[in-house]
């Protein structure tokens, strides 16, 4: 049996998002410029015959109106669904609901690089019980939810999660979508492509357009780094993830 493709959708534009706001695990609603990009992500899978067969969201709204917007637009809105916290965004501990602009002016360049992008530096942790924590959230009852993490915890959380689930649905020759976040799409890609610690650092990921992996059996990509459904688009929307906190 051949081994199923690959689709990584970063949610569309979120009202945080527009507004340069650290979002993490707070659940915000997407904007319509970001339900224009679902749409036009499901176009793009319908297009190029990208056609999952089973989607896997977080347990955020972003992500998983994105995923029913792109697959209503594809005609598989009828798929298998399974929706799971490690697919969630990496936690911004007290930067959430912070002006990324702000912060980068109030604490310096290096400082906002390191809490946005470095491998293993987290933001501060958020107060229990503040109002952009999710400690009393109700979707996590059973788990503990994180005070803050960076990339490290993000794989640490999610790699255990696709060997035991997502990568088998994959062996078996099912097609899957993986509705997601910036960060959790990073750790993602990380491990698919094998990078280094310092290399996933220069990554951004786009909001709205389907990334296609195509794997060998051994589930590593026969097309490194992936492809984008609308290449062009991409590179301008992962440019402008990359500024986001410049004036
Ligand atoms: O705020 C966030 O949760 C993420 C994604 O929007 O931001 P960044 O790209 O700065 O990691």
């Amino acid at each position: 049996m051949s081994i199923g493709t690959l689709v990584l959708l970063r949610h569309g534009e979120s009202e945080w998002n527009a507004s340069n706001q650290f979002t993490g695990w707070v659940d915000v609603h997407l904007t319509d410029k970001g339900i224009g990009e679902g749409k036009r992500a499901g176009k793009l899978l319908e297009e190029q015959g990208v056609l999952p067969d089973v989607v896997y969201t977080s347990l955020l709204r972003r992500a998983i109106n994105t995923a029913n917007i792109a697959l209503d637009e594809a005609d598989r809105h009828w798929i298998p669904v399974v929706r799971d916290w490690r697919l969630n965004e990496r936690h911004y501990g007290k930067l959430q609901g912070l002006n990324k602009a702000q912060i980068r002016d109030e604490f310096g360049e290096e400082q906002f690089m390191a809490w946005r992008r470095s491998y293993d530096t987290p933001p501060p942790p958020i107060d229990a019980g503040s109002e952009y924590s999710q400690d009393g959230d109700v979707r996590y009852a059973g788990i503990t939810v994180p005070a803050t993490e960076c990339l490290k915890d993000v794989v640490e959380r999610m790699v255990p999660y696709w060997e035991s689930t997502i990568s088998k649905e994959l062996l078996a020759g099912k097609n899957v979508l993986v509705a997601a976040h910036g960060n959790s799409l990073r750790a993602m890609v990380k491990h698919l492509d094998g990078m280094s610690d310092d290399s996933i650092t220069g990554l951004n990921i786009p909001t709205g357009i389907p990334l296609r992996y195509d794997l060998d059996e051994n589930l590593k990509p026969t097309n490194p780094g992936g492809t984008y459904l609308d290449p062009d688009a991409a590179a301008a929307g992962a440019a402008a993830v990359a500024n986001q906190g410049s004036k």
